[in-house]
């Protein structure tokens, strides 16, 4: 089954990169002459989605993504990104629910829900995040809480979208910490995820993220679950993120 979903190496730039890096980042990706054999998007600040969307454009194979986006389309919301504006700009997918919007800036269950139908309704791919904390797996927690985030999060999916909707699993202590889920703990979440989903459970892609690197990303990739990566500091260079997508394009 893991033949019908084609892997993806997603860069979560998060609050990162400054133009000349970004410039740098680009013109490294494009001397590599690399042909991709895995989907490559990367995601960075709102405010450099239009620019990196014009300098993926010459590399040809970059899809560009959000980090975030609000729960309605327009309104009195200062600060916030529209995906009613991301569609308009072309953009092909937005990342929903990702630990540090939940911990830092508190986005709960039920508002990830209304995030995600909103940008269902706008045709944007969504990558829904789920994972438990320290405190959860140590508590045997972990798949509670996760069920809980798919229960709540994806609530009243459309069928006819299902096919937008990738997940990420990430265990909040392996992101950015170094600590990376074992090739075994990350299959054994990703395949009761998996089991959970109501809709396109074989289609749907799963991707792992918490320090995935170029020295660990093989032994994760094989697993029959995991279908790719969110990787946020090892995609700020394009030497890692392109060792990661020659990585995942012969798996
Ligand atoms: O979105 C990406 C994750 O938060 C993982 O970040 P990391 O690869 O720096 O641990």
């Amino acid at each position: 089954m893991k033949n019908l979903r084609p892997i993806h190496i997603v860069g979560n730039w998060k609050m990162n990169q400054t133009m000349h890096e970004i410039s740098e980042f680009f013109i490294e990706m494009t001397k590599m002459k690399m042909e991709l054999k895995c989907k490559a998007w990367i995601a960075p600040q709102a405010l450099h989605i239009a620019i990196l969307k014009e300098m993926a454009f010459t590399t040809g194979s970059i899809q560009v993504g959000a980090q975030n986006c609000a729960e309605v389309d327009s309104g009195a919301l200062t600060g916030e990104t529209s995906p009613l504006a991301l569609a308009d700009m072309g953009v092909e997918f937005v990342i929903i629910g990702h630990s540090e919007r939940r911990t830092i800036y508190g986005e709960k269950n039920e508002l990830l829900n209304q995030k995600v139908l909103n940008a269902l309704k706008n045709d944007l791919k969504v990558i829904y995040c789920v994972g438990e904390t320290l405190a959860e797996r140590e508590a045997n927690d972990t798949f509670k809480v996760i069920e809980e985030q798919l229960n709540v999060g994806l609530h009243n999916l459309p069928a006819d979208k299902a096919h937008l909707v990738l997940i990420a699993y990430e265990p909040v202590w392996a992101i950015g910490t170094g600590k990376v889920a074992s090739a075994e703990q990350a299959e054994e979440v990703h395949a009761f995820i998996r089991g959970k989903l109501e809709h396109l459970k074989d289609e749907t892609v799963i991707l792992y993220g918490g320090s995935v690197k170029p020295d660990n990303i093989d032994s994760l990739l094989r697993k029959d679950n995991i279908d790719g990566a969110l990787v946020g500091g090892a995609s700020l260079k394009a030497k890692d993120f392109r060792q990661l997508c020659s990585i995942a394009s012969v798996i």
